[in-house]
């Protein structure tokens, strides 16, 4: 499967963002197609044994769009200036037609006017720039739509303004022939002008807000250094980033940002990577950890090896899971699109029933025309098809923005919803960073076998990717443990480990394993015990099936577990912990969080039962883990959130990673699914009533009080502004749980 990301020129409004996504979905070949109409690209999944890029390019142009891939990734949004000038140009225009009208239009002689300039001979030379070459682009998508055969935004402008224009035409030569039947021989001139004006002011007011939008995404994209300074064949030379390759030596000097993902390979510093993980405190770092590009060093020299660069980096995957997510659809947007859909073609309904009306009705043409044409302009959805996406983009932007990556729409969406949330301990609630406390040999001290089976634990755990392992190998290093080769190793997920040293079987993990592996645990029963009250995790040690010792793990709790699990309650959720250590120590755990229903010993299955059970119970539950043994339950959960610091596993398995792994970002995301839920629900109000109000007025049911087509142009722009304005307020949801 091949993806590729388009950037798109020629969109209107979200109706052509649809039909785009409809045409490309329907060329054979093409596994997902997903158009973003802030960012105005496209991203396509094809299978390029069946299509390719020059057949999706030429669909695509055929119906009036242009495509062209992006490569890396770049920003640049088409040129404004074009709409900038004929909307100044039609500004000019509309109001000296609009001066020019005052008089008929108050039915005032206003002396200060001069008389010409209601000539409608002017006004005709006047209003037909506006009319064609300020207006060409909804002229040209109604083309578009129309061969398509849909009807969108641009179909009900065109439609509006144009009876307007002819009908004025029409008079301007043929008055006589109007005036003889009775009718009123107004010309309408100026209001065409000023709708096209209007609606041209909109798209443009809107275009800048929707670039605003985009700017969480920009400003992730500016962090990125610009230069690097690399030796090379014992030269130093400063080259530009797209330059750096794996595996250069790289110096970054204090203060400097760091410029590729890469290995500290001598030297330590404080580094902020407060930009990618949303973390305050810096972090401390030394040789053979790893940096990403974008961070800041910010006391030491280092100097590193470039692991990767481009595309792969940190960074530009953020950028790139960032900009998926903006472009998903929420569940709700499913609906929207449907009710969308049909709204077009019923609008032009009513303006027909409309006009028949009236003329039926009254005889009266202009009335009849002049109704049927605000109907038209008034009723247009574009701020229905704004509603969602902008509140979705500024959303997922903004939790970018605070180190929490949120997959797409529906997770947004489903987080506001849940009722349940269970965490896991280890690396969870606990920094996942433990050190062995105690070590007992079965005899007790000095039996002369402590270091000889330490050894055997250490040579074993060096294979465990697991925390406790490297806990263990950490204290089999201070004390000067030389590994032995082991063979047959194998790792038995939530239960412990075991692999062969020369002929010694040697297993550590749980003791409820050790004992189904029919080994006798009973004499350090009560050792353990009190390790476990003292919330300490404990492995048990066999060799050859015969229990020999036992080691004491600790774990400190993050900083702000106990505050977030507060936090959480507090906003209404029932908090559970849940997790593969022994009953004793979760016990521990949970008391001091003050959390009072949680599952312990269980393996990575089990976790995954426990939270179905809930699912049966109706409860919508969200999974916080890190660990391998979680991402079962973490894909079971309606919500799985992944601690970023913990395995690729788990972020796979997540629907949100916390970059930073700091628990606050849970109640944040939380609280920014909330906001945004509610400002899509405020979005979607003032779309839908304002045309529920406005299509009866504008159809006369008020008469004889009508309203003018310029209110109704005006109307319409002002409430797709409103709906994007309204989007923006979400970048102030900013709730930290420590201040
Ligand atoms: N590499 C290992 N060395 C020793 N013991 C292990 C190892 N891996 C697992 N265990 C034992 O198995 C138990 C369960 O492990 P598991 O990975 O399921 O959970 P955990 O990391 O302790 O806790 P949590 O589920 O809260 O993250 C551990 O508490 C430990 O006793
Ligand atoms: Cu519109
Ligand atoms: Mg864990």
């Amino acid at each position: 499967m091949t993806h590729q990301t388009l950037k798109l020129a020629g969109m209107s409004c979200a109706g052509c963002a649809d039909s785009i996504e409809r045409i490309i979905k329907s060329i054979p070949g093409v596994i997902r197609c997903q158009v973003n109409f802030g960012m105005e690209q496209v991203d396509v999944d094809y299978d390029p044994k069946r299509t390719d890029l020059n057949t999706i390019q030429a669909k695509v142009r055929d119906a009036g769009f242009q495509a062209t891939p992006i490569t890396e990734i770049n920003l640049e949004s088409r040129p404004e200036k074009e709409l900038l000038t004929k909307l100044s140009i039609a500004i000019v225009i509309s109001i000296i037609l609009f001066i020019g009208s005052l008089p008929m239009m108050t039915g005032l002689s206003l002396s200060f006017i001069p008389h010409w300039l209601h000539d409608p001979l002017l006004q005709l030379t006047l209003a037909t720039p506006v009319q064609f070459w300020c207006g060409q682009s909804f002229y040209k998508n109604a083309w578009k739509a129309f061969k398509n055969r849909t009807a969108t935004m641009d179909t009900l402008v065109v439609l509006g303004t144009s009876a307007a224009y002819f009908y004025s035409l029409f008079l301007t030569f043929g008055s006589d022939f109007i005036e003889k039947q009775g009718f009123n021989s107004h010309v309408y001139y100026e209001a065409s002008a000023i709708v096209i004006t209007l609606i041209l002011l909109g798209r443009f007011l809107e275009k800048r807000a929707r670039k605003e939008t985009a700017a969480a995404i920009k400003q992730l994209m500016g962090l990125q250094a610009k230069t690097a300074r690399v030796i090379r064949e014992e030269q130093t030379l400063d080259i530009p980033i797209e330059e750096v390759k794996v595996g250069d030596i790289i110096l970054v000097r204090p203060g400097e940002k760091i410029p590729v993902d890469g290995i500290i390979i001598q030297g330590s510093s404080s580094i902020d990577e407060s930009m990618v993980t949303g973390e305050s405190l810096p972090v401390r770092k030394t040789v053979n950890q790893q940096v990403i590009g974008a961070t800041i060093n910010k006391t030491g020299s280092l100097q590193m090896q470039a692991l990767r660069v481009g595309k792969d980096t940190v960074l530009a995957q953020i950028v790139r899971l960032v900009q998926t997510a903006q472009a998903s659809k929420a569940p709700i947007q499913r609906l929207v699109d449907r009710v969308t859909a049909y709204f077009v073609p019923v609008v032009m309904i009513i303006a027909v029933i409309t006009f028949l009306f009236w003329i039926l009705r009254t005889g009266n043409l202009t009335l009849a025309l002049i109704t049927m044409v605000e109907v038209l302009i008034i009723a247009c959805p574009c701020a229905l098809g704004l509603a969602t996406p902008t509140s979705i983009m500024v959303g997922t932007g903004q939790g970018a923005k605070q180190g929490i990556l949120i997959k797409n729409a529906e997770s947004l969406e489903l987080a506001q919803g849940i009722t349940t949330i269970v965490l896991d301990k280890t690396g969870t609630l606990t920094q996942g960073k433990p050190t062995v406390t105690d070590f007992l040999t079965r005899e007790g001290v000095g039996d002369g076998r402590e270091l000889s089976l330490l050894q055997l634990v250490v040579s074993v755990e060096n294979h465990s990717e697991h925390p406790l392992g490297e806990a263990i190998v950490k204290y089999g290093r201070l004390n000067a443990i030389k590994t032995l080769e082991v063979t047959e190793f194998d790792s038995i997920t939530g239960s412990g480990v075991q692999g062969k040293v020369g002929s010694d079987l040697v297993q550590i993990g749980t003791q409820q394993w050790l004992e189904s592996q029919g080994i006798e645990t009973k004499v350090l029963k009560k050792v353990a015990h009190d390790w476990e009250w003292q919330k300490k995790t404990v492995a048990w040690i066999a060799v050859n099936g015969h229990l020999e010792g036992l080691i004491a793990i600790s774990d400190v709790l993050k900083p702000f577990s106990s505050s977030v699990v507060a936090k959480l309650k507090k906003i209404g959720l029932e908090v559970m912990m849940m997790t593969g250590d022994n009953l004793e120590t979760a016990e521990a755990i949970a008391s001091e969080l003050g959390i009072r229903r949680f599952f312990a010993a269980l393996r990575p299955q089990e976790k995954a039962e426990k939270i179905e059970y809930l699912q049966k119970k109706g409860k919508i539950v969200a999974m916080v883990g890190d660990g391998i043994n979680d991402a079962i339950a973490l894909a079971q959960a309606d919500l799985g959130i992944a601690i970023g610091t913990g395995t690729d596993v788990a972020i796979a398995a997540s629907d949100i990673t916390l970059i930073s792994g700091d628990l606050q970002g849970i109640v944040t995301a939380i609280e920014l699914s909330r906001a945004t839920m509610a400002n899509i629900k405020e979005n979607l109000f003032f779309a839908f009533i304002y045309n529920l109000i406005a299509i009866p007025i504008a159809a006369g049911i008020l008469y004889p009080f009508l309203l003018n087509p310029i209110i109704a142009g005006a109307a319409m722009a002002l409430s797709s502004l409103s709906v994007v304005t309204n989007a923006l307020r979400l970048r102030r949801v900013h709730p930290r749980v420590g201040g």
